[in-house]
């Protein structure tokens, strides 16, 4: 019998692999940081052969780390960077450029042109998207239309569109899958999430041949087996985007239950059970997992910048040297000294959806320290979540009960206390911290039948710290106000 599965959680900044055991624990993780291209301001760019040898790396060293053979690894589990754009040849597999980046912003323009040819509300009903440059559709628009015989070729059926799920799965597979699952489909702009298929109508208005598009399957099930490398024979069980990953992983299998992963940006996703919700506030509505063929759907905020706005202070500011550095430096001082951060690098995502906004300090005075300005970091991104929290309230009709957390800044104890003081309800952090790649561990484990039923992980989730809001009320209310007035100052900063 294997011993263990091997999770693969490809993220912006780096890629992950983790070995868990049949209890859903950590036996061995390995970690690789990436290259992040930056080729003009807004664009961002990964190397997709370095997503592969990074992925595949980590996969062999958490493998050597556990101490355990390919053969001792029961299925593979996939969970992903969503949205990020990749093109590659069919028969070489190599790229034809670099993948476009969730948080490349070059498609703005476009999206603005099919927003002003009315096309919006056909986009939303049928993705339950908003027409925004975050999605993969127009970047795929873009790289037929800038690479020289792109367009031809990909017409002609010689070359594959994936998200970096579907670039993993072919490059595990030896290029015999050309798949995505249906979580990771749903953040396309090309997919139908009520009839859960590519949609021709979509694929028309953004003139992208349906010959390009890998085929949409579960998130759990054996697609096929690795060959051609050294994870030879092992089943590929298990695919999602990583914030569905991460809202399984978390057990928040029941509508009404939600998760927020703070990672380099930050998305909060509740689950809504067998049916999707609309949404009045500019929330994503979006497949949480395909399981048997039948979709389970949540509501999504998703924030662009979040740790990204700590790994600024870093590499930007040098204000710190490692971002576990700011929860000390943010501590040395009682507030934020009437200083608000509005990390709107790229744009703002949920709910207020501005590819123009910036970038924002405000409220600095002669006191202003270096702790002042890490402290407004951290609130930036609580204010962003709380922001969340009243649109995903008002369109659900549920009131949030608790909220689990997870996510590289989810180690943060000033930000997880400062969240549950501005939502005033309880935020919880798991033991495994590695919630997404749990998550695709167990979609993967269930697949092979590893574990029985989803019954059985859900009593694996454990507690490991609780922080209960404490400040009062009206002192949350003056934040608050002042956080919108932020807001208000970075908005539209970059409009043409
Ligand atoms: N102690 C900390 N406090 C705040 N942010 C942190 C801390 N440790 C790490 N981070 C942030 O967490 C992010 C990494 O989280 P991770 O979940 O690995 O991200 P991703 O999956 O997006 O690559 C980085 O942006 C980093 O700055
Ligand atoms: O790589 P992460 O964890 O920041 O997640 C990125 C999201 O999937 C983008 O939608």
């Amino acid at each position: 019998m294997s011993s263990v599965i091997l999770a693969l959680d490809q993220g912006t900044t780096s890629s992950r692999a983790i070995v868990f055991d049949i209890r859903g624990e950590v036996r061995a993780v390995a970690q690789h940081e990436f290259r992040q291209i930056f080729p003009q301001p807004g664009w961002v760019e990964h190397d997709g052969r370095e997503i592969w040898s990074s992925q595949a790396g980590v996969a062999a060293e958490a493998l050597a780390s556990a101490g355990v053979s390919p053969r001792d690894v029961a299925a593979i589990g996939i969970a992903n960077q969503r949205e990020t754009t990749l093109l590659w040849d069919r028969k070489s597999g190599e790229p034809l450029h670099n993948a476009i980046v969730w948080q490349d912003r070059r498609t703005a323009q476009h999206c603005d042109r099919l927003k002003q040819d009315g096309l919006e509300p056909i986009f939303r009903a049928k993705t339950g998207l908003v027409l925004d440059a975050y999605f993969s559709g127009t970047k795929l628009t873009w790289l037929l239309d800038n690479i020289p015989g792109a367009r031809e070729r990909a017409e002609a059926g010689d070359l594959a569109f994936g998200t970096v799920d579907s670039w993993l799965a072919w490059n595990l597979s030896g290029g015999r899958l050309h798949i995505t699952d249906a979580s990771n489909a749903s953040r396309t702009l090309m997919f139908n999430i009520h009839s859960l298929e590519w949609d021709k109508e979509l694929l028309d208005i953004l003139r992208i041949p349906a010959a390009l598009l890998p085929k949409v399957v579960d998130s759990s099930s054996v697609y096929g087996c690795c060959s051609g490398n050294i994870f030879e024979s092992i089943p590929i069980g298990g695919m999602a985007g990583d914030q569905q990953a991460a809202l399984f992983g978390q057990g928040c299998g029941k509508e009404g239950m939600a998760k927020n992963t703070y990672g380099t940006g930050c998305f909060m996703l509740m689950h809504t059970g067998a049916r999707p919700v609309t949404s009045g506030h500019n929330l994503l509505t979006t497949v949480a997992w395909q399981i048997n063929g039948a979709a389970e759907y949540a509501l999504e905020g998703s924030v662009f910048i979040a740790g990204a706005a700590v790994q600024w202070l870093r590499d930007g500011l040098g204000i710190i040297r490692d971002s576990a550095e700011v929860e000390a430096l943010a501590a040395t001082v009682t507030d934020n000294g009437g200083v608000y951060f509005v990390p709107a690098f790229s744009g703002l995502g949920a709910p207020h959806w501005d590819p123009y906004a910036r970038g924002t300090i405000v409220g600095i005075s002669r006191g202003t320290t270096a702790a002042h300005i890490a402290r407004a970091v951290l609130e930036s991104i609580a204010f962003q979540t709380d922001d969340l929290r009243a649109a995903m309230e008002s369109d659900s009709g549920v009131l949030l009960s608790e909220l689990r957390v997870d996510g590289g800044a989810s180690v943060n104890n000033l930000l997880l206390q400062f969240q549950a003081d501005l939502l005033g309800v309880n935020v919880v952090r798991p033991m495994v911290r590695e919630t997404t790649a749990l998550g695709a561990a167990y979609l993967a484990g269930l697949a092979v039948g590893f574990w029985s039923d989803r019954n059985e992980i859900e009593r694996f989730w454990q507690r490991d710290r609780l922080f209960t809001p404490l400040m009062a009320s009206d002192r949350v209310s003056m934040l608050k106000q002042f956080w919108a007035k932020g807001l208000g100052r970075s908005m539209g900063w970059d409009a043409p």
